[in-house]
């Protein structure tokens, strides 16, 4: 039996031309700022942590054995990391490669069944589509990868390059438990890869609007990120005697002037500049000599990107305010209103920049900013060009699975601190909002093509040359 429990022991890879993409995971996971002359409070309070009893254990590994040859193989080492999170190590014939790594997040955000045309926990059928929280983001990713290796060993495929799959169950949270621990897992070991990738970008279909067919974009990079709490305290009391101003008023007054007040259009400041310029022939005249041309057209084009939700999350550092709590009752002045605000960093900007801009146009220090998630600066950009073997050989899995789309570099909007960034799904701009959504679903060829993709994946990354695109370049 391949399982084993506790620590599996992986060998110590010496791979020594290439960085260590490991340790720059780990820096992106794991690193903190000080957040000098600004009132930001690192509170880093978790939840208290719990033990899984010994029959939930049994029951977790039951469920996993629905990939009977993968648990099976001896090739396979599996053990659980930071208690929900997987780690496999397969272990491939030629221990001269440097491993890669894939990984995916089994966690999702919250759903209620309200606007759903199937319940979002269900995973029921309709007109093709299968209707879930997490179709989309991420676990056709989890199947994907899992299934594709199952049908590999079924095929008796044996693995030339060493691979690590990781699973995370706390990934829409910040990771703090899944990812980290993986990665000091992995760093413990001395483990070096070649490299890694995760979710992020797809193969979208008419979603940047003006193009002639489908694009394939990978991730190389992505915005920086922080969400901060703002909270304004003073004493309750009696509704009928109010002071001259709520908590409720000064926290709603400070949020209206953030998003009123965005962040600035800085489009062409960070790489999303040359990605559109290098997608410059995919759109209809006269679009491609103006993406061609962006030293005379770009502040056209940034006007125009930032009228539709995705095209502003290109362009600017966006402002999103996503909770808002206040009050208890109906007659009792609240003693707490507490909002909270999550920022998407533009690549030219920093979480500095954005708290100073922040604290310029909230201007009230009744507002008391903390954090408590996770946050970091736009990361540095992966390499991708013709001798990258990650880039390349995910850029050929691209083609090898969709056959005929450009594929090109891109920043995500969304974040994964990742090295690359792909889901292998086409995506149209009407799903774009059932992303954390309503109706997130996946088509059954969607799901099958997922597969496809990482059976390409693997076996492409065991060939020795930098794949060379041949039947797309334009
Ligand atoms: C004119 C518009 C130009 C380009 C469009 C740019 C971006 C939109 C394209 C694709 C975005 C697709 C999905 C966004 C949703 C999620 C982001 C990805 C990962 C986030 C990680 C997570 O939430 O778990
Ligand atoms: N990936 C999720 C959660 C996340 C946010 C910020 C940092 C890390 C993870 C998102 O982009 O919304
Ligand atoms: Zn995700
Ligand atoms: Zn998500």
């Amino acid at each position: 039996m391949a399982i084993s429990m506790g620590k599996g022991s992986v060998g110590v890879l010496t791979g020594v031309f290439i960085a260590s993409l490991a340790v720059v995971v780990a820096v992106l996971l794991l690193r903190t700022y000080n957040l000098p002359e600004l009132k930001v409070a690192w509170k880093g309070k978790g939840a208290p942590r719990i033990e899984l009893e010994e029959d939930e254990r049994e029951q977790l590994y039951e469920a996993l054995k629905a990939f009977p040859r993968l648990f099976n193989s001896s090739l396979v080492e599996y053990e659980l990391v930071g208690e929900y999170s997987h780690l496999f190590n397969v272990q491939g014939s030629d221990n001269s490669l440097l491993p890669y790594m894939l990984i995916a997040h089994l966690d999702v955000v919250p759903a209620t069944p309200e606007g759903w045309d199937l319940p979002p926990f269900s995973g029921e059928e309709k007109e093709g589509y299968i209707y879930g929280r997490g179709s989309l983001d991420d676990k056709n990713r989890v199947i994907g990868i899992l299934q594709g290796l199952e049908f590999l060993f079924k095929r008796g495929y044996k693995p030339r390059r060493s691979f690590y799959i990781g699973l995370g169950h706390d990934e829409e949270i910040g990771g703090r438990h899944g990812a980290k621990e993986i990665v000091k897992t992995l760093e413990t070991r001395n483990v070096k890869l070649e490299f890694l990738l995760d979710e992020g970008f797809e193969v979208l279909d008419g979603v940047i609007y003006g193009t002639k067919r489908p694009i394939a974009l990978i991730g190389v990079t992505e915005k920086g990120t922080i969400t901060l709490n703002l909270t304004v305290h003073s004493p309750p009391g009696h509704s009928s005697m109010p002071p001259r101003e709520s908590r409720i008023g000064i926290l709603s007054a400070a949020l209206s002037r953030l998003e009123q007040d965005q962040m600035p259009n800085r489009f062409g400041k960070g790489p999303e500049g040359a990605m559109f310029e290098q997608l410059a022939d995919e759109f209809y005249f006269p679009l491609n000599i103006v993406m061609a041309n962006l030293w005379l057209f770009g502040p056209l084009v940034s006007r125009i990107l930032q009228r539709t939700p995705s095209g502003n999350a290109l362009v600017r550092t966006t402002t999103a305010l996503t909770i808002f709590n206040a009050g208890i009752k109906s007659n009792v002045i609240p003693q707490t209103a507490r909002a909270t605000v999550n920022f998407r960093i533009h690549p030219a900007e920093t979480v500095n920049e954005v708290l100073k801009a922040m604290n310029t146009t909230i201007m009230d220090d009744r507002v008391i900013p903390s954090s408590d998630v996770p946050f970091f600066d736009p990361p540095s950009i992966s390499p991708h060009d013709e001798e990258t073997f990650g880039y390349q050989t995910v850029k050929r899995s691209i083609t090898d699975v969709f056959l005929v789309e450009p594929v090109a570099p891109g920043v995500s909007i969304g974040n994964t601190a990742s090295i690359y960034k792909f889901r292998a799904l086409v995506i149209k701009d009407e799903d774009l909002s059932r992303f954390h959504g309503i109706n997130e679903r996946i088509s059954k060829e969607g799901i099958e093509t997922v597969v496809q993709f990482y059976f390409q994946l693997i076996q492409n990354s065991d060939t020795d040359i930098v794949p060379v695109q041949s039947h797309l370049e334009l």
